[in-house]
């Protein structure tokens, strides 16, 4: 597996043990990848620029960190500014002396004296509790304590000199510049610490409190396999074996440092030092673990493809501007090619217009294999890529989605592994900076064609004043969700003489198609579309105007504003060139929506700054070797805990993968890759009935039984959304044993043919079920009831942007009122 360059200087380093090479090698390899990690999204990435240090950035601390070792002329130890404010700092000479007897405040001291015996640390810090209030009733007393400490240090400075700024530096000079391997075994060969007093003890426990709290010494303790759940561990012991074999100079200069930076800097080395005897083994575990979930430099992972100069042609521009088109010209002509499409229904369309132009072209979707004799040509969904197959040309549609927090991994699989001379990719400009720099370390040849739409997207600022009365023939509605798609369908049809088509996430595509088909045409009642934002991807549609239903969206945990580059997407399906329509316009229901909208379509697109990965079958087997013992729900936890990325990439979220790998835990039999296989299954996680045909299926193929899809369809259309909503589900689950199918060994799976024909006669069943859709949601059923008896014309729904951001303001004024009365 592909290592990054930090992973072999751990490597090294954590073989030769050399703090000098640990340094030079950190600094070298700094100094080669900067720019290229980012901690935010690889937390347990050691080496990061942008790190944050103790309050500083990554190369600040490292720098500091050489500086350290730097002779005593070094600034940092000349300086009286550093030093003004640590009287204890001063006045070590080179030997243990011990300044306990030397004043009257000392003598206090040596009643609380202890030597750090770890084991009895605990006990002696209570009882130093006590000692410590008449510690500072005795300052108190007594007065400035500096000053009694700065008489002190004129005694027992070196030269004699009297000047506390200039001579306190240089006393510890032989500490601060000692090599921390040497300091580290003067340390180790120490019969016994020298006694403390007892103020720098509790300095010493501060400092290393500080040091167990120190981010930057976390981090950078990973470089040597030191995890984040082992490091407080690892302090602990350090602490203790510090305190027992410390001597008095390097103590005193410790606690000159006091709790700081500074402190953490100088102690971390010889920490490190430490850690490398203390620790082999889990040393050697954590970095067995590390090294199995290396996601880092991802383009290495295809070295065919890597061996091939390839040239990337971006399309770029907004919807509606030909990009598709373009790059699909240059499919056709091709001798073989590969298009990789972002859902399956544009697969389909694809395969349609390809073959209808008289270019042979196969289908190849994780439910269907459509095999067109004498094809070079396919037509795939982006997740069916093949890697191994060379190709003259690729296309890669809505290339942006790499940035998808749950199937981004896909798109970056299919640029980073495609074997293509030449690949196009159609997207907006949100990735265009991140595949530039993609392609500079891949070695591709990168052209990028810009594109304007072909007509402008116009706003209606009239909006549709809130009622639903106002849609119009070519109008597509768009809500976020299927019960509010219902809602919509039947207050139109009901107050207006407009038909609906629906098209939402849950239908089959051959009935979105046929939906879309049905709203395409001219020649029937169907004039109105009403959809969710799965109407959203590179879809034509006869579609005039798009009327936002709402802008706010339900995304799973809460309901939160839609992302502009949605409501882009969206309303760019208006005034497709070639369709009726070709002057698109766009506009929403209520008119507190609209300014959201205009500041949507006006907002320029964000620049991606990562794209997502996921970890092959082999990457999460390799790393289950060093993770005995743990479901794979954990396991893919502890991968997602551990693994490391580069700075462009992201870890694509697998929440769902988790859920169905949870539930697949009561089939103890599956082996790890089944597992894995299973987990990726097209199921709705939310849908019980869904899932529970999964595990049936695969419990049956862990048994080794051929799997039934034991589950009959209904004969007639749906009457009610009970019956929709079942309808739905069977053909999700005959889809899935489709998938399955086509995943496992087609013996195991041996009636796909039958599910395939069920699922086919389901899709025209629920067609003819929409057609006469007009009852309502259930689950909005009492609400509906209030609806209709309210009034006759359609009831105006509140905006929710509207609502959210008076909540967001309450919630403001409320904690600028809270903070008012704290104050
Ligand atoms: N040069 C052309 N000649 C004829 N029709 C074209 C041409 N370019 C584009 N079209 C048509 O314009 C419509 C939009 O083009 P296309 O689908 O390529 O846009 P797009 O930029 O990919 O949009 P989206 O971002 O929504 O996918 C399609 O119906 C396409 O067939
Ligand atoms: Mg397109």
């Amino acid at each position: 597996m592909a290592r990054g360059p930090a992973s072999s200087l751990f490597r090294l380093y954590a073989s030769k043990k050399s703090i000098s090479r640990f340094r030079v090698l950190v600094w070298n390899q700094y100094l080669s990848s900067a720019g290229s990690y980012d901690r935010s999204v690889s937390p347990s990435f050691p080496f990061c620029p942008a790190f944050d240090g103790p309050n500083r950035p990554f190369s600040t601390s490292l720098r500091d960190l050489v500086r350290l070792r730097l002779p005593p002329q070094s600034p940092k130890f000349m300086g009286s500014d550093t030093l003004d404010a640590k009287p204890f700092s001063t006045a070590l000479g080179d030997g243990d002396e011990d300044v306990s007897d030397n004043s009257a405040y000392s003598s206090t001291m040596v009643e609380s004296e202890c030597d750090f015996d770890a084991d009895a640390g605990k006990n002696v810090e209570f009882e130093l509790e006590d000692s410590a209030r008449n510690l500072s009733n005795c300052e108190d007393r007594d007065g400035d304590d500096e000053g009694l400490i700065c008489d002190s240090m004129m005694v027992e400075s070196e030269n004699g000199d009297d000047n506390v700024s200039s001579v306190k530096p240089l006393s510890f000079v032989h500490v601060a510049s000692r090599e921390s391997a040497k300091l580290y075994r003067e340390l180790r060969n120490a019969e016994k610490g020298a006694k403390q007093r007892r103020s720098d003890w509790d300095t010493l426990q501060e400092i290393f409190r500080y040091f167990g709290n120190s981010g930057w010494a976390s981090d950078q303790s990973l470089a040597i396999y030191i995890g984040r759940s082992f490091f407080p561990t690892a302090v602990h012991n350090f602490r203790n074996f510090f305190f027992k074999k410390c001597s008095a100079d390097v103590a005193r200069y410790v606690v000159s440092l006091g709790p700081s930076d500074d402190a953490v800097e100088f102690l971390f080395p010889v920490f490190v030092e430490y850690c490398l005897e203390e620790f082999p083994d889990e040393i050697k575990r954590f970095r067995g673990m590390i090294e199995s979930a290396d996601l880092t430099k991802p383009h290495t992972w295809f070295p065919f493809a890597r061996a091939m100069k390839r040239k990337i042609v971006y399309h770029c521009g907004p919807t509606n501007s030909g990009k598709t088109y373009n790059a699909l010209q240059s499919f056709m002509e091709a001798k073989k090619g590969i298009y990789c499409s972002p859902l399956r229904l544009l697969a389909m369309e694809v395969f349609d217009k390809v073959n209808g132009n008289g270019v042979y072209c196969s289908l190849h979707t994780g439910q269907e294999k459509k095999f067109v004799p004498f094809s070079n040509h396919v037509a795939c969904t982006v997740e069916m890529v093949s890697t191994d197959e060379l190709y003259d040309v690729a296309v890669i549609d809505e290339i942006q989605m790499m940035a998808d927090p749950y199937r981004g991994f896909a798109w970056t699989r299919a640029l980073l592994g495609l074997k293509a001379d030449e690949i196009h990719l159609c997207g907006d400009p949100s990735v265009l900076d991140i595949v530039r720099k993609i392609c500079s370390e891949t070695g591709d040849e990168l052209f990028v064609h810009h594109y304007e739409r072909f007509k402008p997207l116009v706003v209606e600022a009239k909006t549709l004043l809130g009622d639903l009365k106002n849609v119009r023939s070519g109008d597509c509605v768009v809500a976020f969700s299927r019960r509010e798609v219902f809602e919509v369908k039947i207050a139109i049809e009901k107050h207006t003489n407009h038909r609906c088509c629906v098209i939402y996430g849950a239908l089959p595509p051959e009935t979105r198609r046929q939906q879309a088909n049905l709203f395409n045409d001219q020649n029937n009642e169907y004039d109105v579309l009403v959809a969710t934002d799965a109407v959203g991807m590179g879809l034509n549609l006869n579609i005039r105007r798009v009327v936002f239903y709402g802008l706010a969206k339900y995304n799973g945990d809460k309901t939160v504003a839609v992302p502009g580059s949605q409501v882009k997407q969206i309303a760019g399906r208006a005034g497709r060139r070639g369709s009726i329509y070709p002057d698109g316009l766009t506009t929403t229901l209520n008119l507190d929506d609209l300014a959201y909208l205009i500041e949507c379509l006006k907002q320029p697109f964000d620049e991606v700054k990562k794209v997502g990965l996921f970890p092959f079958f082999e990457q999460v087997e390799l790393f289950a070797g060093k993770m005995p013992n743990v479901t794979f729900c954990q396991l893919l936890e502890k991968f997602s805990e551990n693994c490391r990325l580069d700075g462009s990439y992201f870890l694509c979220r697998h929440d769902h993968i988790k859920k169905v790998a949870n539930m697949l835990q009561k089939v103890p039999e599956l082996s790890l890759e089944d597992r894995f296989n299973f987990c990726f299954a097209p199921v709705n996680i939310r849908d019980p009935k869904a899932m529970y045909h999964l595990l049936r299926f695969a419990s049956s193929y862990s048994q080794n039984l051929p799997v039934n899809i034991a589950m009959g369809i209904p004969k007639g259309s749906a009457r009610n959304n009970k019956e929709l909503l079942d309808l739905e589900t069977k053909h999700q689950v005959l889809s899935m044993y489709m998938w399955l199918s086509h995943h496992f060994k087609e013996e195991t799976f041996p009636y796909w043919k039958k599910a395939e024909a069920m699922a086919t006669d389901i899709a025209e069943l629920l067609g003819k079920s929409l057609a006469n859709a007009n009852w309502k949601p259930e689950s909005r059923a009492a609400e509906n009831q209030k609806f209709q008896q309210k009034r006759d014309s359609y009831d105006r729904p509140r905006s929710l942007i509207k609502v959210y951001e008076k909540k967001r303001q309450d919630r403001s004024v409320q904690h600028e009122l809270s903070e008012k009365v704290a104050a």
